[in-house]
């Protein structure tokens, strides 16, 4: 049907290849369609297996299109997610990723949607969708600091106006005119620029220049945050990105969403939960990207036992490591632990398990999605950062009072069990983390508010609908 007759939106979604991102992309497609608006929702066929079902009402709007992940050397043929890959290989992936361009622009050019809605990988889309008069939004699952921290688009995209060696990441950029502490520390960059490597030594686009070009080449940017919870960093990112900027709200999942109502391991799960005291647990878990060293895994595990609190731990399989991580815990550990700590492989149901009343803290990696989660839930943060933006998520979460950061060696990132203890009693149960506590059972009304999430939600859409409206009647006019 031509752009011009069509009563509605017709939007093509296109997410980068992460659970992390699929979920809120997802969920920002739902929306869309509950307002009336066809969407095509793209991904591989493994990726498509993993998001929500689509409900009845909604799967004549909502379509799901599958292409197959270009094959290319060293990518292992089953992987079509970054939880798939080792972290530092994931320019791999990009490369496969990259190379759906044609494919996607063939699409464009046959659906005709009004609007693209892409995330930061896709950078070459941007321009294809423009030269076919397809209107396009950026939506960043980083928020409002992280983004800001980036800074202005020209600048990533010729190379970062306030440099690129770690010691420019690990101060605050030049153009933040407020005071604050959000930079990265000097581990983490040293982890973020290791993932730049390619097997084959042949040269991907780095995510800088990635995130400098999606932001560059839309007409809007969408953030996947709310001002209440960040003013001074959305403040500032309208100035450096001179374009219309959005908060879409948090997209915080839906409980339904993660897998179903009472498949077998969930009730396992939720049968030791409930043997637990009220507020009593803390959920530890690390995101589908980072993986911790045996060093990391010996401290946390030594941690968690010193600190006499009952916890459940989900650690990921290491995509590429042919040794279980059930090998690399400390000896004895699950076994002296049993009574009250619960250690778990493989995927669980983060929202599921976070929902469930006997969990108090959540000892988390910062990944934005699992703070939205926890914070929406009321869970108290215990920040363990460990690669991409979690680092300044950490410190944003630190600054703003919501949540503790393990202390850590700040040039090679170790910490000790100590440490851990001892940051996870001062959350969870010592009087001194009683104001901590209470901070985060308010911003439960916020990360929580599901009212607030879908107004802003709405103006976002409500935005797509209007700029598309005047794009039409110039186009009219000018013809
Ligand atoms: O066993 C698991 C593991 C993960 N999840 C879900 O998967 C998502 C994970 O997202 P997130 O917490 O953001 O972690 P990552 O997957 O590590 O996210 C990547 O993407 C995020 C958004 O861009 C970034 O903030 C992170 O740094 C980046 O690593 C969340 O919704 C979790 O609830 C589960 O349900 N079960």
């Amino acid at each position: 049907m031509e752009r011009t007759s069509r009563e509605n939106l017709h939007v093509v979604v296109f997410p980068w290849l992460a659970i992390g991102h699929l979920i809120p992309f997802f969920h920002l497609s739902k929306h869309l369609a509950q307002k009336g608006h066809k969407v095509y929702f793209i991904s591989t066929p493994k990726n498509l297996t993993k998001i929500p079902k689509i409900p009845p009402h909604l799967s004549s709007l909502l379509n799901l299109v599958s292409f197959p992940l270009p094959q290319i050397p060293n990518l292992p043929l089953d992987a079509e997610s970054a939880a798939d890959v080792p972290f530092r290989t994931q320019a791999l992936l990009k490369r496969a990723f990259d190379s759906l361009e044609p494919a996607l622009a063939a699409f464009l050019e046959s659906s005709t949607p009004d609007w693209v809605i892409l995330d930061y990988a896709s950078h070459w889309l941007y321009r294809r969708a423009a030269e076919l008069g397809v209107s396009r939004a950026f939506l960043s699952l980083f928020n409002a600091a992280m983004l800001s921290f980036l800074g202005p688009p020209a600048g990533l995209i010729d190379g970062r106006d306030g440099g690129s060696s770690p010691e420019d990441f690990a101060a605050v950029p030049k153009w933040v005119p407020f005071e604050t502490g959000v930079a990265y520390r000097v581990h983490e960059i040293a982890k973020n620029l290791d993932r730049e490597i390619d097997l084959n030594n042949d040269s991907t686009t780095p995510d800088l220049v990635r995130f400098g070009l999606a932001a560059d080449e839309s007409d809007v940017v969408a953030v996947k945050s709310r001002p209440e919870f960040e003013p001074e960093w959305f403040g500032l990112l309208g100035e450096l990105y001179r374009r219309p900027v959005f908060p879409v709200g948090f997209l915080p999942p839906v409980v339904e969403d993660d897998g179903g109502g009472d498949d077998v391991e969930w009730v396992g799960i939720k049968d030791w939960l409930d043997e637990r005291e009220e507020e009593s647990v803390v959920y530890v878990a690390l995101g589908t990207e980072a993986t911790l060293t045996r060093d990391e895994l010996t401290e946390l595990a030594l941690g968690l036992e010193r600190s006499e609190l009952p916890f459940f731990w989900v650690i990921r399989n290491s995509p590429g490591s042919d040794q279980p991580e059930s090998d690399k815990l400390p000896d004895g550990f699950v076994e002296r632990v049993k009574d009250r700590g619960m250690v778990h492989f493989g995927w669980a149901p983060q929202v599921r398990i976070l929902s469930h009343d006997s969990v108090g803290g959540f000892l988390t990696h910062c990944g934005w999605n699992s703070v939205v989660e926890g914070l929406g839930l009321g869970r108290v943060l215990v920040l363990l950062p460990m690669v991409n933006d979690q680092g300044i998520n950490a410190r944003l979460l630190s600054e703003k009072g919501v949540g503790l950061e393990i202390p850590r060696n700040e040039l090679d990132g170790s910490f000790g069990s100590d440490s851990v203890a001892e940051s996870i009693r001062l959350a969870m149960v010592d009087e001194s983390g009683e104001s901590l506590r209470v901070k985060v059972k308010n911003m439960r009304n916020l990360f929580g508010d599901k009212e607030g999430n879908d107004r802003y939600l709405n103006e976002f859409i409500s935005f797509l609908k209007e700029s598309r409206m005047s794009f039409l009647k110039d186009n009219r006019t000018r013809t």
